[in-house]
């Protein structure tokens, strides 16, 4: 496995090593030793998988809020995605910076997006598949997000939405997240 730290410090794309032969291929996919050395959670409490239909489809941008922020392993098993991170930490000098990456059941690419980030997608092909490994417990209270068009973000989505759920087209802009916090 190869592990990447990307701009966004923390955030991490690990990229399998096929090993192949006649049969086919061995694709290790996580490793406790390997991720720990890099200072990477090893210890996740959910595994789950999120099916969608349409190219186009958006989930996001979710997060939860402390003390129930989650490190999240997302890899896509069917299909592609387009995978997005933001930094959302107070005190970082990368706050409200995003980056996108491609995932897709060919590349095996995963990527590691540590508390502290809103998480979202979306689908490049009918029928996608996503993996989550997550280390936090599912806890509706604290689930929320940041809308997926906020002009602070200007996020470069591929595609025009196709679907997307009532919840996240109506999340807060940051602006007036901000303002109602101070
Ligand atoms: C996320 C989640 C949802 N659910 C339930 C709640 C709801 O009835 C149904 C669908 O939930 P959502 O609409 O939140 O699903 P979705 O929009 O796919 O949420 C996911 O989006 C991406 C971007 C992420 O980063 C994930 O962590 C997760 O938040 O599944 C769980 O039971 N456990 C979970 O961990």
């Amino acid at each position: 496995m190869q592990f990447t730290e990307t701009e966004l410090q923390g955030v991490w794309v690990i990229e399998p090593t096929p090993m192949l032969d006649d049969r086919g291929s061995f694709t290790r996919l996580f490793c406790e030793k390997e991720m720990a050395d890099c200072g990477l959670a090893t210890r996740f409490v959910q595994h789950s998988r999120a099916h969608s239909i349409k190219k186009g489809t958006l989930r996001g941008l979710h997060y939860q809020e402390e003390p129930y922020a989650e490190v999240k392993l997302v890899s896509c098993v069917r299909g592609a995605i387009f995978d997005v991170v933001v930094d959302l930490r107070p005190n970082s000098s990368t706050r409200y910076k995003w980056l996108g990456f491609e995932l897709t059941s060919e590349n095996m690419k995963q990527l590691y997006i540590p508390a502290g980030f809103a998480h979202g997608l979306q689908t490049l092909t009918d029928g996608t598949e996503v993996s989550y490994l997550i280390s936090q417990f599912y806890t509706p209270n604290a689930s929320t997000g940041v809308h997926y068009n906020d002009p602070t973000l200007s996020i470069g989505w591929p595609l025009m939405p196709t679907a997307m759920s009532e919840r996240d087209k109506s999340w807060p802009l940051i602006r007036r997240r901000t303002a109602t916090a101070s």
